[in-house]
């Protein structure tokens, strides 16, 4: 490893080990995310085939990336050596090629780490290094449906967190930072630390399975304390850390927090609603959000991600059920149906546009069939059978198939529109893109007066040029309901807030909105993607290291930020945390909130650890379970 690189005393969790979720997740869960890839990119590409212009380019380019993303799949089967990244004009992949050089690892002997890190890389660069589709990020649409069928579990929320959110600021009002101490507020705290904390169960990389019913189950925690009692019991540390982080925050002047992000959608919600809420208690005068500069570990926030979440709950329309079903503009439900987004036959030979194993016939031909009243594909050619998470294992091709052809069912049900995968956001055709999104938007916005993003979506608001500011905005984000139509809803009020907060420096995204995805980023934010364990911030991100020693607490959200706190290594699970931290525990205020869902683990007691493995034989990774851990600045 190189020198700027700490190695624990303990080897590090990898699928060496059969019994361990890294072997699963390198056997099973790897390829099916692969698949959903593959499945999202074909389902971009089918929408492209119906644009009023064409757009053969961008479909014969489609097809490329799938077949690169075929080969991974099928070489990652077959524990084929981890080759190098190549130069795509983003972030360096050089850390993640010196590695490579040196250890010359395979996919199920690297480190479990180290390989799920470098598999996003290198997923990047297939579109970082394409023409048509550079921004082009292939988990949205995954993160949009989620996001959007999490509607009633964000209204339930919004509903109990504008009301404390108004409590606190009438509280500082009349009586300052005193009138938001003690323990009433404390509580408070808890409650929101904790509805935060299970916000990451939401996590699309594991939940390959579950539904979005599963999903809105899982998040309907809520904030009553009944359910928060009844929760509390599934974290296995204890929430007594959340007491030492909330004397720190309360203790404090300094009144910047900082949150490394996991989770869009609704994870991201809730962290949204925890920073409001601090900021209205005057101990915190600024909360920074760190997100990803990449598509990570399918859910993990984007710069993007962040800009469009904030627009989104402006939307009247965003969480209609209609919407949440993708079956808006009056589609049939069987047509919908038809719509889905993954393809459960992929079939026919398509006539290979010249050297690109395109999609499609070509365009002229095309047109010709539709004025014959003719499907655009013939019927019944052979193909390329493969379940909707790419189970056939290998990608055989039939003979004399020059390429993929989506099935011609999915082409009498596309609409028409044109949706351009030059945008980070695009989305396939089985959900309602963000233009539509913005479509609606602007008629709402411009009926409610709300600032409107650009119709092609292509230049959305990004949140440092968010509207406004100035004195009517700021005062509308401290205290005063904001004006924006008598359609408002609780969530859509908070959004409003957010914005202001944005428009006046109180909410700060670490990297601007409006970055391409990949790119490389200033301020060191492009350590979180890097090949390293946090153990090696202090050497190989220092100007990061001294953003966060301003901060007064710096909080970490979910599994993969805390299996980097850890190196991913094998410490029995009662090694104290700040020991299993290595050199960066001291540093600054740490609080980590983790649902468990991977192996390694710290933290923990002897008896609670011998307790749960009683309770629960998948206790460190089915999300059931949770660790809340405080670490104080020593250095
Ligand atoms: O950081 P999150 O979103 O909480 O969880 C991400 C993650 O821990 O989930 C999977 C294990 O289930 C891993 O592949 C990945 O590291």
């Amino acid at each position: 490893m190189p020198t700027d690189t700490w190695t624990p005393p303990v080897p590090l969790w990898s699928a060496t080990d059969k019994q361990s979720f890294a072997y699963e997740s390198t056997a099973k869960r790897w390829p099916e995310i692969l698949a959903g890839v593959i499945s999202a990119l074909h389902n971009a590409a089918h929408a492209l085939s119906y644009s009023h212009s064409s757009q053969s380019d961008k479909i014969a380019e489609a097809s490329v990336i799938i077949e690169r993303l075929s080969k991974l799949k099928h070489d990652m089967g077959r524990d084929h050596k981890l080759e190098p990244i190549p130069d795509d004009g983003g972030a360096s992949p050089a850390g993640y090629n010196d590695v490579l050089q040196q250890e010359g690892w395979t996919w199920f002997n690297a480190p479990w780490l180290f390989a799920e890190c470098y598999l996003y890389r290198l997923l990047r660069s297939f579109f970082a290094q394409s023409k048509h589709w550079q921004t082009y990020d292939p988990f949205s649409s995954q993160k949009l449906s989620a996001f959007r069928s999490s509607g009633s579990a964000i209204n339930q929320l919004a509903t109990t967190v504008e009301e404390l959110v108004h409590k606190a600021e009438a509280a500082v009002s009349n009586g300052g930072r005193a009138a938001t101490s003690g323990d009433g507020w404390r509580t408070i705290f808890h409650l929101l630390a904790q509805a935060s904390l299970w916000g990451n169960a939401t996590d699309l990389s594991l939940l390959t399975s579950l539904s979005h019913a599963d999903i809105q189950t899982l998040q309907s925690g809520g904030l009553s304390a009944e359910a928060q009692a009844e929760r509390a019991r599934f974290i296995l540390t204890g929430t007594e850390s959340l007491d030492e982080a909330w004397a720190r925050i309360e203790s404090e002047e300094n009144g910047r927090v900082d949150i490394v992000l996991d989770n869009s959608g609704f994870e991201l919600l809730t962290d949204l609603l925890l920073a409001d809420w601090l900021l209205s208690t005057g101990h915190v005068t600024q909360v920074v959000f760190h997100p990803k500069n990449m598509p990570w570990f399918v859910s993990d926030v984007t710069p993007a991600d962040f800009a469009h979440t904030l627009e989104a709950l402006l939307s009247p329309t965003f969480f209609s059920p209609a919407a949440a079903t993708g079956s808006s503009r009056g589609r049939s439900e069987s047509r919908q149906r038809a719509f889905q987004a993954s393809p459960a036959v992929l079939s026919g030979e398509a006539r290979a546009a010249k050297g690109s194993g395109a999609l499609q016939m070509s365009e002229e031909e095309i047109e010709e069939r539709k004025k014959r009243g003719e499907s655009p594909h013939p019927r019944g050619s052979r193909g390329l059978v493969m379940d909707a998470q790419g189970r056939t294992g290998e990608m055989e091709k039939p003979k004399g198939s020059m390429g993929l052809a989506l099935d011609p069912s999915y082409f009498q049900s596309a609409r028409s529109r044109t949706v351009s995968p030059s945008r980070s956001y695009v989305v396939d055709a089985s959900v309602t893109s963000f233009s539509a999104l913005y479509e609606e938007e602007n008629e709402d916005a411009s009926r409610s007066g709300l600032p409107s993003s650009t119709s092609d979506g292509s230049t959305l608001n990004t949140l440092s040029s968010a509207s406004a500011g100035g004195a009517d905005e700021e005062e509308r984000g401290r205290s005063r309901r904001p004006d924006i139509g008598t359609q408002s809803t609780p969530i859509m009020r908070l959004a409003q807030r957010w914005k202001a907060h944005v428009a006046a420096g109180r909410f700060v995204c670490a990297i601007e909105p409006s970055t391409p995805l990949g790119a490389e980023v200033a301020g060191g934010e492009g350590f979180w993607c890097s090949h390293h364990s946090f153990a090696d911030l202090p050497t190989a991100a220092p100007e990061l290291l001294a953003e966060l020693k301003k901060s007064k607490l710096v909080i970490f959200k979910g599994d993969l930020n805390t299996r980097k706190l850890l190196s991913d290594a094998r410490w029995p699970n009662s090694t104290p945390f700040a020991v299993a931290m290595g050199p960066l525990a001291g540093h600054f205020a740490t609080l980590v909130l983790r649902t468990c869902k991977a192996d390694v683990c710290a933290g923990l007691t002897q008896e609670k650890e011998k307790w749960v493995e009683a309770e629960d034989a998948k206790w460190r990774v089915n999300g059931k379970w949770a660790i809340v851990v405080y670490v104080a600045p020593t250095k």
